[in-house]
């Protein structure tokens, strides 16, 4: 189509300064496949998707206006930005069911045109510096809206101005919803108080449930609604970020700051008020409330028995992850952990057992549960923190100009010693335990080098306080993608292994918002020939390394085995990890890619206790 290829073209023009879009070139059709991130559908040959992340594209979308068509854009990770003279407007893509623009420039009112997207399912405008009021009310009565991701921007307002039972179609269709870490105010409805605290964290003056501060302070209004105290409403507050992390450590700290080292048990002093360093001052219920405390504290544990000093402790949020928020917090004397609020539920008797068990693991290459934490309303969990960052970080962060290269050695380094972590955990006590939720973000990295697994045992433990996302389901074994209810086994371990090795070959993501995950994207490259085609889907970091090329080509094979559709089909992790190890000697000594294989005796039956 004509208009889209001009249109594709005037955006190359004027936002690819890198060059990023060389294969966009006018003498081709954009839908003959060798355009970078473009679909096409294969009836009007009119363009449908563009998928177009870390591209270092600048300048802004005017040009893709034209493309009337469109039904999924992806632009996040760049370093796009609204015109100066007009907002974003999203009614000249009425088709639109996906949306992504995090983590670029982009600033002003939120986009207009917005009540027009009848058939929007996904938006994400996070991390840029959009402002102004957020129209929830438009945005409540998109009848397929189930992502609304608007945190890390400037967004002002609170968030009553609908009522979603009154309006045409109820929100109830959204289940991905985060405003964090913008500058809302007034109390969290009762219709959004379902999602977690991490949603609304980093608005310093909202309040309510979910979030620990209720809302006594806020001033009842004329109309009788209640508003933030008008003094402090839309100022922006340098501390906020330390305000996110301790607050989040204040309540933790209220929780626990009762305890002291090893066991000790039932609080029932009812209401706590603490003020920490900043002047917050919490409270976690009302007096003479009974509430059943433990905490539990692990042979080796530093700094943490003196748990009161949490409250004065600094505190960083590092992230939130599909079970809650993790924070870095330095301990006066200098100690550094990382406390992880868990949400959910789970009784108590469970969590105990499971707990005591995973504290007990020990290994260089799992990241140590060192103490944990747990009442009515929530789990805390304190693990060494390391100071590396994680495989997904190592990966992906930082794709753009300026990145340095992740070398071949490193990453067959943290292939092989997370396969050890893990084979340790599967053969532990003879317990028949699994990780059950291995991403590469749950790889980490010490001080020294060394990957780490961390996160052992939780998915299990709190099936129901995970939100699922295509993240999340591009790691899960098929067999559990078919079951609401999951039965974890050492199995779906090797699976989600197998994708890391994936990720770790291709630099991809196991899942790209929007796009095909990362198994079917290399199976259906190498399928008509693996060694013809492998090196097409090798990282383009890693072509530096020829010489390496037969190593990279048995991970390749030995990753496609691990990814087996059938449980059965899969080797055990000692297998893995052996493999891993006999690939880099046997590799370094230029023994072909297929001879390695031939060398290797693999056992892939099932372990006892796999019966699927
Ligand atoms: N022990 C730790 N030491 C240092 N950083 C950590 C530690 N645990 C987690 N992190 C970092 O904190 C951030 C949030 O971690 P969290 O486990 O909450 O979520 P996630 O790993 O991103 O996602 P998921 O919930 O799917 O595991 C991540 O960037 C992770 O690398």
């Amino acid at each position: 189509n004509p208009e889209d290829l001009a249109a594709l073209l005037a955006f190359k023009a004027s936002s690819d300064p890198s060059n990023s879009l060389f294969s966009w070139v006018n003498s081709s059709d954009p839908c003959s496949a060798t355009w970078l991130g473009v679909t096409c559908d294969p009836t009007t040959h009119r363009v449908t998707g563009l998928f177009l992340q870390d591209l270092n594209l600048s300048g802004t979308t005017q040009p893709l206006s034209q493309l009337a068509q469109l039904r999924h854009l992806s632009l996040n990770r760049n370093n796009l930005l609204a015109s100066s003279s007009l907002p974003l407007n999203l009614s000249t893509w009425p088709h639109l069911k996906h949306l992504y623009l995090s983590h670029n420039r982009f600033d002003g009112a939120f986009p207009t045109g917005i009540s027009q997207l009848h058939r929007l399912r996904r938006l994400d405008l996070s991390h840029n510096s959009f402002s102004g009021e957020i129209p929830l009310t438009e945005l409540t009565r998109l009848p397929g809206l189930l992502t609304l991701r608007l945190e890390s921007n400037s967004f002002t307002g609170d968030l009553n101005s609908v009522n979603p039972s009154s309006s045409s179609n109820s929100s109830s269709s959204i289940s991905d919803f985060n405003v964090s870490n913008n500058n809302l105010t007034g109390e969290i409805p009762k219709w959004l108080s379902q999602f977690p605290a991490s949603s609304f964290a980093g608005n310093k003056h909202l309040c309510g449930k979910p979030l620990p501060n209720d809302c006594s302070n806020l001033a009842v209004d004329s109309t009788g609604s209640r508003k933030a105290d008008k003094k402090t409403r839309g100022k922006k507050d340098p501390l906020v970020p330390v305000y996110i992390g301790a607050d989040a450590v204040a309540v933790l700290g209220i929780i626990v700051a009762v305890t002291c080292c090893v066991i000790k048990k039932r609080n029932r002093s009812g209401t706590h008020m603490v003020e920490n360093r900043f002047g917050l001052r919490r409270t976690n219920g009302t007096r003479g409330k009974v509430e059943e405390e433990e905490m539990v504290v692990f042979e080796g544990c530093k700094g943490v028995d003196e748990v009161g000093d949490l409250l004065k402790a600094s505190a960083e949020l590092l992230g939130n992850g599909c079970m809650g928020s993790t924070y870095k917090v330095v301990m006066d004397g200098g100690d550094v952990v990382a406390a992880k609020m868990v949400r959910g539920k789970s009784k108590k008797k469970e969590v105990d057992g499971w707990l005591r068990l995973i504290g007990g693991l020990r290994h260089c290459n799992i990241v140590s549960l060192r103490a944990y934490h747990h009442s009515n309303h929530e789990l805390l969990l304190v693990y060494d923190f390391l100071p590396n960052g994680s495989l997904h970080s190592l990966l992906h962060g930082n794709r753009g100009p300026g990145r340095t290269p992740l070398e071949w050695s490193t990453r067959i380094k943290v292939a092989s010693d997370s396969a050890q972590g893990l084979e340790f955990l599967h053969a532990y006590d003879k317990a028949n335990l699994c990780h059950g939720h291995l991403t590469s973000s749950n790889i980490l990295v010490d001080h020294l080098g060394a990957a780490c697994i961390t996160d052992v045992g939780l998915r299990q433990l709190f099936p129901a306080a995970t939100t699922s996302s295509s993240r999340d389901d591009a790691y899960e074994a098929p067999e559990l993608l078919l079951t609401q209810r999951k039965h974890f086994t050492q199995k779906c371990d090797v699976y989600s292994f197998g994708v890391i090795l994936l990720e770790i070959l291709t630099g991809k993501m196991a899942a790209e918002e929007g796009e095909v995950n990362l198994v079917k994207w290399v199976v259906q490259r190498v399928a008509p020939d693996l060694e013809e085609c492998a090196r097409q889907v090798f990282d383009f970091e890693l072509l530096a390394y020829k010489e390496m090329e037969v190593e990279m080509m048995a991970v390749l094979q030995l990753a496609l085995l691990c990814v087996a559709q059938l449980p059965k089909d899969r080797p055990k992790m000692s297998v893995v990890h052996r493999m891993i190890e006999d690939i880099s000697v046997k590799g370094r000594r230029e023994v072909g890619a297929k001879s390695i294989f031939n060398d290797l005796s693999f056992d892939s039956s099932p372990s006892p206790s796999e019966t699927i």
